[in-house]
């Protein structure tokens, strides 16, 4: 589904980031993502969802060359990767409901045709009487989730998630992984950052690890 071949990736004229770095995201994956901090983790994301290009190397995302996708292709390509950013970025004049229906409405979608979903998807990750409230009242663990519906919404066919539980407990970084679970059970593949080992053992999934730029992969 996406694959790099010996990517590199360096901001400007700094040290390169990223070096060689070769692997492919199977079609309905499980994979944690993890390293040192500072190791490139988060850029790594950014060029799988297309916010940066890379330096060196080939990145083929849905069968296209990432190098001839225009500014106009975006889009279109991004509706198929949903993503969670480590901070959230929830829109706080808007309610739980709305940021997560917000893509839908942006698309110029009809309320009608989507509000139902909106809903439902509420409901799955366990907001069901938190829709009509704005993100300043919620926990970490309740932002965490509003900000994993929307990126689900356009219903990806693949999930990126930067450090999921790194601001909420044990037991809510274990109900985020159950989600995760049953989201990938389902059909959607999902790739998690994170520094969280007891996270990692709590599954059997491949790990992708970045050390010094270099990726080694333990299947
Ligand atoms: N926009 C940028 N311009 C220049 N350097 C950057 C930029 N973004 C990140 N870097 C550098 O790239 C390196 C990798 O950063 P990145 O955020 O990808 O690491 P990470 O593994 O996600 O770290 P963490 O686990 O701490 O979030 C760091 O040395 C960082 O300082």
């Amino acid at each position: 589904m996406i694959s790099f071949e010996n990517v590199g990736l360096r901001y400007g004229m700094g040290p390169e980031i990223l070096r060689d770095v070769s692997f492919d995201i199977p079609e309905r994956s499980f994979q944690f993502l993890t390293g040192p901090s500072g190791a490139g983790k988060t850029t790594l994301l950014r060029l799988l969802f297309m916010s940066l290009r890379p330096t060196r190397g080939l990145i083929t995302i849905f069968g296209k060359d990432r190098a001839q996708v225009t500014r106009h292709d975006l889009p279109e390509i991004r509706r198929r990767i949903g993503i969670v950013f480590q901070d959230f970025r929830l829109l706080e004049h808007m309610t739980t409901w709305e940021n997560v229906a917000l893509p839908l409405r942006v698309r110029g979608r009809d309320e009608a045709s989507y509000a139902s979903d909106v809903t439902e998807l509420l409901k799955w990750v366990g907001l069901g009487d938190r829709m009509h409230v704005m993100p300043q009242v919620l926990s970490g663990g309740e932002k965490q989730r509003v900000a994993i519906a929307r990126a689900l919404i356009e219903q990806p066919d693949i999930l990126l998630a930067d450090e999921p539980t790194g601001n909420v407990d044990p037991p809510m970084a274990h109900r985020l992984l159950r989600l995760f679970i049953e989201l990938n059970r389902s059909g959607t593949a999902v790739l998690i950052a994170t520094h969280d080992l007891g996270l990692m053992d709590q599954v059997e999934a491949r790990r992708m690890v970045l050390e010094n730029g270099h990726l080694v992969t333990h299947d």
